[in-house]
Formats: C-alpha cells, structure tokens, sequence
C-alpha cells in the first residue's frame, strides 16, 4: 500500500525528523563572507555576426570568464524568451503533480529526487526536488505517456537549444586549448547528457537553508536557467557571490570533467542554492556530458590527475555521496 503524507509537499520535515528536529534548527553557515562582484555578462550575439574582431573578443571574454570565474552569464544565446517561458509553465505544472504520483508513477519515478536521502545533517540536506530527465528519454516517444506530452516537446526543443549552445561553448574552450577535433566533447552522449528540472519551494524551517548543498557539476559545463527569485551563489576567491536574476541571461558553468580535462586550466567552481523563505524557487540546468567509455585524460602534461571515464567518475561521486552524504569530486583523481 502506498504511503499517505499529511504534510508540505514533498514531505521533508516529516521524513527527514532526525534532521529536522527543533534542536539542530541553527544552519552553520562557517564561511557566510560576501564578494560584492558579479559573474561576467557576456554577449553572444557577436559570436555570430561577420566582425572577425568582435567574434575574437567574444571568444577571449569566454575563455577568460572559464579560468578566472568558472562562472559567466550570456545575453543574446539564441534561446527564446517564449520558450523558456513555457518551459517554466509546464515545470511548475509537474512539480504541482501530489508527492503520492511524483514518487509512485513508473515514469516520473526514474527521473524524481527530493531532499538528500544521504543526508545526516542539516548541513548536507537539500531542500529541494529535481526531475532529472536523461535527453534519450525525452526524445524517445514511449517514455512520455499522453499526460506529459507538451511537457515533452517542450523540454525536447529546450534541450536541443541548450545542447546546440553548450556544444558551441565546450568546442570554444577546447579549441582555446588547441584541440582541434570537430566535435567537443567526443561522444557526448543522449544518454549521458540531461535536463534537471529544480523546485526549490519556500522554506520556513530555517533561514539560509540549503536549497541545494554547496557542490561542483560532475560534467563539461552546465547552462542554467533561473527564476527571478534568486538564492544562487557561486564561490570566488573564497567569498560567496550571489549570482542575481537577470530575466535576459543564460548562466554558464564550468564542472569538474573540464577541469580536469584542461589539467586546472579552467575551474569547475563551487555553487548552492539557499532556499527563500518566502517565495518558491525554480531552475533548469542542463548538463554537457560524454559517454561513460569517455576517457577523461588531461589535455596537458605533466598531468595533475589520473586518467580516468566519466564512468568512473560518476560511480565515484555516487558512492562518496552514500558513504559521506556528498561529494568529494576531482581530488579523488589527483596524482
Ligand atoms: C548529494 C549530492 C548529489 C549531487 C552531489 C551532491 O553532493 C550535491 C549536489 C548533487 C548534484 C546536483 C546536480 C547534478 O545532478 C549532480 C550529478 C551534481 O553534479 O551535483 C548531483 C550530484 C549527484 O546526484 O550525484
Ligand atoms: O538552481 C540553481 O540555481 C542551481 C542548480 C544547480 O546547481 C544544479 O542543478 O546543479
Ligand atoms: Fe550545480
């Protein structure tokens, strides 16, 4: 017989009491410094136009945003307003489907996640719920019964939009690096690649609770779109930045796979969300990754890691995250 939830949807405080009792509602914050700068804005509209010059200083502005930040926004990326508009209407209709469903359906139930099942504090829980959609699975027509199809062609045309941009970035800051292969990454992979659909909803828990934990991306790069709520913050020279809203950009990260494939040269940078206690939050990242046969070698030599496949990785990151309740990353490969 199914559970019943009396409570919030989804469930947290109820589900997670150990964590969510009265005497551990403190949310440790050590390294609450503020940097009062922001992730570079660039526009890609030159990348496109004729200007040799203006596309070479787009290409620079990239590069350069990808070794000093690992994090930058761009205006101009080609992805339409009304789409990502409607992308946001039939996100926030799936998220509106009762917990009982989201964790139940066959289909919805590969691709959910709330909260860290992981977790065993305040500290490494995220108060968040994700659809995680693997792009295979969008396009593949049987996987989407009749109730989620606009959701599918929605998030279809989204992904294609996402993947062309990511594709454009990655063979940017490969080439940067004198890889002259036609396709970067090499086998990336509709399997491997994928959309995650974020709800952050309000918490009155705690203040600055975690929407989601402070992390890395486990991929190439990850293109993110945001609401207009704000809470995410990303990591520069050990301060905390916000990344404010702005309702015109793309947000632009590099993860750990690029990190390790330029040999440190780009950085793959540290980031959290911190839930609103006001407002429900919502994003869609997608994330730039190869095929699990990958073989991530550094570009470079002397090489500061092993040589390692996304595989690999990824089982890594996943059993650090059972045993410690999150993820230790690229360091485990280190030399
Ligand atoms: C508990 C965790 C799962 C996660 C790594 C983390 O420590 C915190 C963030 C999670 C996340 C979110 C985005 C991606 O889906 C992901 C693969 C990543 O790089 O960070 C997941 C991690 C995961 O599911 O393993
Ligand atoms: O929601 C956000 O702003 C960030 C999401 C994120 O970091 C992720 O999905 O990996
Ligand atoms: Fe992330």
């Amino acid at each position: 017989m199914p559970t019943t939830y009396s409570e919030s949807d989804p469930p947290f405080t109820e589900c997670f009491s150990a964590i969510f009792s009265e005497s551990r509602k403190i949310h440790n914050h050590e390294d609450e410094v503020l940097g009062e700068s922001e992730p570079p804005l660039i526009d890609l509209e030159n990348l496109k136009g004729k200007n040799e010059k203006e596309r070479q200083a787009c290409i620079e502005a990239i590069t350069k945003a990808s070794l000093q930040w690992g994090f930058f926004q761009v205006v101009n990326h080609g992805i339409s307003h009304e789409l990502l508009a409607q992308m946001r209407r039939e996100q926030k209709k799936i998220f509106e489907i009762p917990f009982e469903k989201k964790v139940n359906s066959r289909f919805l139930n590969d691709c959910y996640r709330w909260g860290t099942p992981t977790a065993t504090s305040l500290e490494q829980f995220s108060w968040s719920e994700a659809f995680q959609f693997p792009i295979e699975t969008i396009s593949g027509e049987d996987c989407f019964s009749r109730e989620f199809s606009s959701l599918r062609e929605v998030m279809e045309k989204v992904a294609n939009a996402m993947s062309e941009l990511a594709g454009i970035l990655a063979k940017i800051l490969a080439e940067n690096l004198g890889y002259r292969g036609h396709n970067f990454p090499e086998n990336s992979n509709k399997n491997t690649c994928f959309l995650r659909l974020n709800h952050y909803p309000k918490c009155t828990f705690s203040p600055k609770t975690f929407g989601l934990t402070p992390h890395t991306d486990s991929d190439f790069l990850t293109i993110l779109h945001q609401d207009e709520v704000g809470g995410l913050h990303m990591k520069k020279d050990f301060k905390w930045v916000a990344v404010k809203p702005n309702p015109n950009a793309l947000i632009v990260n590099i993860g750990d796979l690029f990190q390790g494939w330029s040999n440190d040269i780009y950085k793959s940078v540290i980031h959290k969300v911190v839930a609103s206690e006001k407002v429900d939050r919502y994003s869609i990242a997608y994330f730039l990754c190869p095929s699990y046969e990958s073989i991530i070698g550094s570009c470079k030599e002397p090489s500061l890691y092993k040589t390692f496949t996304f595989g690999e990785y990824k089982n890594q990151v996943q059993s650090d995250v059972k045993e410690n309740g999150q993820k230790v990353g690229l360091s485990r490969f280190l030399r």
